[in-house]
């Protein structure tokens, strides 16, 4: 149903429906405390979608024009209330049960107090915070999960190095502007991962984004079966993995604890200054290379891409997969660790239409839908041999090989 152009014929029955909801979502309030034990991960997704689509709906469009308008204040408060600790601050006081002071924190913080009492009456209203009294505040559990230094590097990600380029997009689209938005954010030609490499302190929050992003949700590992599938019948020389553009290493290390047993190599590739970063792991080979050029390491059980095709246009993706065709032999596969999108869309896109955009706006870049997908491989001359989703945010891992056989053993 349209929920924008729908409405009831009867009044009667909207005015009920109201009150039975009102009721219902007052009594959710009051009990459901950030703890879905004994609720579906489905069951709970699809009331969050129910609750947001109604709240779009209820909204006046003076609300509509407001939320939307002030929406960066949500990443630029949380900026701010994460940089300069102040969800600790709050998180203390939830844990103590003794609220904290504006005068505190101003004087921790140095933040002007009426700047800080704007800040906190925006976290009050993201449910983050709350107001025990006038001018003393507590964090709510929704605090609790925000206040870690994983977040405080997430929100920094976001609002230092990406919003300022997200604002670039309309800009980009103009007739004529062949730019993307990062090269005008920017003003310059170098593409953001060489740019990086020249930014150390920029170039090493993100890697650390990189690797912490997912750490709550399933991996690609179990979406596989990889000792059976993969791993079976290696020597300590073959090369099991070959982690391509894989950043701080960090799903090499966690194939070596979930398969310690696997025999064989473990190589982590990137570009030259990412790996002089990237901290020293346990069996697995550090190997500085491009991409782009041809994959030196020959016959590897598996190429191993996770997140790189998303930062490349069709193109770029062709080309990286031309310059591993000549290294695959038959026991040789690509395993690229990647969103695939429904072909058809729904408001559970929320997240991945953005991620999309991002990709686009950085590296002319996107999240693949699956016919996407399939259409890249068939114009690649590779064959998809299994697709499996491991989230419920899309993530796939996709097994391809060449398919023109390499005459190679
Ligand atoms: C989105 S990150 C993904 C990192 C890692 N695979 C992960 O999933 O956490 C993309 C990675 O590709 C690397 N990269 C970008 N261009 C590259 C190139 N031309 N050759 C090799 N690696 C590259 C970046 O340095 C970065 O580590």
């Amino acid at each position: 149903m349209d929920p924008v152009t729908s409405s009831s014929n009867d009044p009667m029955v909207l005015i009920r429906t109201f009150e039975d909801l009102f009721g219902q979502l007052k009594s959710f309030n009051s009990t459901y405390g950030r703890d879905p034990r004994g609720v579906d991960d489905e069951t709970r997704k699809e009331l969050l979608e129910a609750c947001r689509k109604a709240s779009a709906v209820l909204e006046t469009p003076f609300e509509t024009m407001q939320r939307v308008n002030y929406s960066p204040f949500t990443l630029i408060v949380l900026r701010v209330a994460t940089g300069y600790g102040i969800l600790n601050f709050l998180d203390e006081a939830r844990l103590s049960g003794v609220p904290c002071k504006v005068v505190h924190l101003a004087k921790e913080t140095g933040i002007e107090h009426g700047v800080l009492v704007a800040l906190l009456d925006r976290l009050c209203s993201e449910f983050i915070v709350r107001e025990v009294s006038p001018d003393e505040y507590m964090g709510t559990a929704i605090c609790k999960d925000l206040a870690t230094p994983e977040m405080i590097d997430a929100f920094a990600t976001f609002h230092d190095l990406l919003l300022p380029v997200w604002s670039q997009l309309y800009k980009s689209l103009a007739p004529g502007e062949t730019r993307t938005g990062w090269e005008i954010a920017h003003n310059t030609e170098i593409q953001p991962y060489q740019w990086w490499e020249s930014h150390p302190e920029d170039g090493a929050l993100l890697h650390r984004y990189f690797t912490a992003q997912f750490k709550d949700l399933p991996s690609w590992l179990d979406g596989i079966d990889f000792a059976i599938g993969f791993a079976k019948g290696a020597s300590s020389e073959d090369v099991l993995l070959v982690d391509v553009g894989g950043g701080n290493g960090q799903e090499s290390e966690l194939l070596r604890s979930k398969f310690p047993d696997c025999l064989g190599r473990v190589i982590l590739q990137d570009l030259p200054a990412v790996l002089e970063r990237a901290p020293e792991l346990k069996r697995i080979e550090k190997m500085a290379h491009d991409y782009f050029t041809e994959q030196p390491v020959h016959g590897a059980r598996v190429y191993y891409f996770r997140q790189i095709f998303h930062n490349n246009s069709d193109e770029n993706c062709i080309a990286i997969l031309s310059n591993h065709r000549p290294a695959m032999t038959s026991h040789s596969v690509i395993l690229i660790d990647e969103k695939v999108l429904p072909d058809v869309t729904d408001a559970s896109q929320l997240y991945t239409s953005a991620l999309s955009l991002n990709m686009s706006i950085n590296f002319r870049g996107l999240e693949r839908k699956k016919r996407q997908w399939l259409k890249l491989m068939e114009a690649a001359d590779f064959e998809i041999r299994d697709m499996r989703r491991y989230t419920a945010f899309g993530d796939c891992i996709i097994s391809v090989v060449p398919r023109t056989a390499n005459t190679q053993a």
